[in-house]
C-alpha cells in the first residue's frame, strides 16, 4: 500500500498529538485506499479512537497533516462523503428509528433511500420503535445505519460489534465486506483479533501510538511465527517457567499452553522436566497470539 497514492481516501502525515502532558501519537503516518478494509489494531490505550477522532476530523493535530479526499478533514465536502459508528454516541429517545435515519440522511446529497438503509441494516421490523427502547445492540445497528446512510466512500467504525451477539457480529461483518466490495475504504478499530481476521484485508497493529506492524492477516501471524504447544501435566506449570524459548505460559488446572518462537526446543526442555508427559499437542498460533507477542516484543525492545 502507497502511502501516497494518488487513490488514497484519507492520510495522517507525521501527526503528532497529546492530550495535555501525556504525548499519544508521534510521528504518525498511515493512509487508507479505496475497496480495502483496513483494521487499526491494539491494546487499550495504544490510540486507536485517537487516530480515528483525528481521522474524521473530531480532533486536531498538534502537528503534522491529515487530509481527507485531498481536504481537511472539517471540510463540508468531505464530511458529506464519510460515515461514522463511533464507540459512543447517542440517540433520541423519543425518535423512532425511521425518523432518527431519515433526520440523519437528510444532510447528504448522496443519501441511500430509508427503506435500503432499513434493509441493509437489518432494522426493517424495527423501524417504528423508539430508539429508547431498542436494545443495545439494536442502538449500534441504528448507529451503523446512520453511518451508512450517506452513501459513504469512507466508513469509520470504532469497535462496531461491541454488544453484539455472535450472529449479529456476523451479520455485520458481512454487510461491511459488502460496502468495502463495491468501494468504499473501511476504517475499523478494534481489539477483537477475529473480527480483525474475518474482514480486513489490512491489519496495521499499533502500540503506544506507534506502528509496529502493517499488512495482510496471514502477513502479521507469520512475522510471529508463533506456535502453541499444549500439555496435560502432573507438575505445577510453574516447573516450565523458563523453557527456551517461551514467549508466555498459562496454565488451566492440568492443562498448560506455552506460546513458543521454537516448538522443538522448547518440547524438548519440556520433556526433560516430565518425561512421563504423555498428553501434548502442537499447532499454529492464533492471530490473538501473534499481537500479543508482537506487543510484547516491542515493550521488550523498548525496555532494553
Ligand atoms: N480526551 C482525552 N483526554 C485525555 N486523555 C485522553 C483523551 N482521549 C484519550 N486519552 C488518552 O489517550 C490514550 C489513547 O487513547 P485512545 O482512546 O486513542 O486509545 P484506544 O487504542 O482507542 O483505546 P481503547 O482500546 O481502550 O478504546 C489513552 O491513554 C487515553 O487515556
Amino acid at each position: 500500500m502507497q502511502a501516497n497514492s494518488c487513490s488514497t481516501v484519507a492520510q495522517l502525515q507525521c501527526v503528532s498529538k497529546s492530550y495535555r502532558s501525556q504525548r499519544v501519537l508521534s510521528d504518525f503516518s498511515f493512509a487508507l485506499e479505496p475497496g480495502c478494509v483496513t483494521a487499526l489494531l491494539g491494546p487499550n490505550g495504544a490510540g486507536k479512537s485517537t487516530v480515528a477522532g483525528l481521522m474524521t476530523g473530531r480532533l486536531a493535530v498538534d502537528a503534522g497533516k491529515v487530509s481527507l479526499f485531498g481536504l481537511e478533514p472539517r471540510d463540508r465536502r468531505a464530511r458529506a462523503r464519510m460515515g461514522i459508528m463511533l464507540q459512543s454516541s447517542g440517540l433520541p429517545d423519543g425518535l423512532t428509528v425511521r425518523e432518527v435515519i431519515d433526520l440523519h440522511a437528510s444532510h447528504f446529497a448522496r443519501r441511500l433511500t430509508i427503506d435500503h438503509v432499513l434493509e441493509e441494516a437489518g432494522l426493517a421490523e424495527l423501524k417504528d420503535r423508539r430508539c429508547g427502547k431498542l436494545s443495545g445492540g439494536e442502538q449500534r445497528r441504528v448507529q451503523f445505519a446512520l453511518a451508512i446512510s450517506g452513501a459513504p466512500d469512507l466508513l469509520v467504525l470504532d469497535e462496531p460489534t461491541s454488544g453484539f451477539d455472535p450472529e449479529a457480529r456476523r451479520a455485520l461483518w458481512q454487510l461491511v465486506r459488502a460496502k468495502a466490495e463495491a468501494g468504499a475504504a473501511v476504517l475499523l478499530a478494534t481489539h477483537h483479533m477475529d473480527e480483525a481476521e474475518a474482514l480486513a484485508d489490512r491489519i496495521v497493529v499499533i502500540a503506544k501510538g506507534a506502528v509496529i506492524a502493517d499488512g495482510p492477516p496471514a502477513q502479521i501471524k507469520a512475522q510471529v511465527a508463533g506456535t502453541v504447544v499444549r500439555l496435560r501435566t502432573r507438575l505445577p506449570a510453574s516447573r516450565f517457567g523458563t523453557l527456551p524459548d517461551m514467549v508466555k505460559i498459562e496454565e488451566r488446572g492440568a492443562d498448560v499452553t506455552i506460546l513458543t518462537t521454537n516448538p522443538r526446543a522448547t518440547l524438548e526442555a519440556v520433556f526433560q522436566i516430565d518425561p512421563a508427559l504423555q498428553h501434548f499437542e502442537v499447532v499454529s498460533a492464533s492471530l490473538e497470539d501473534a499481537l500479543e507477542n508482537l506487543v510484547t516484543s516491542q515493550n521488550v525492545q523498548e525496555a532494553a
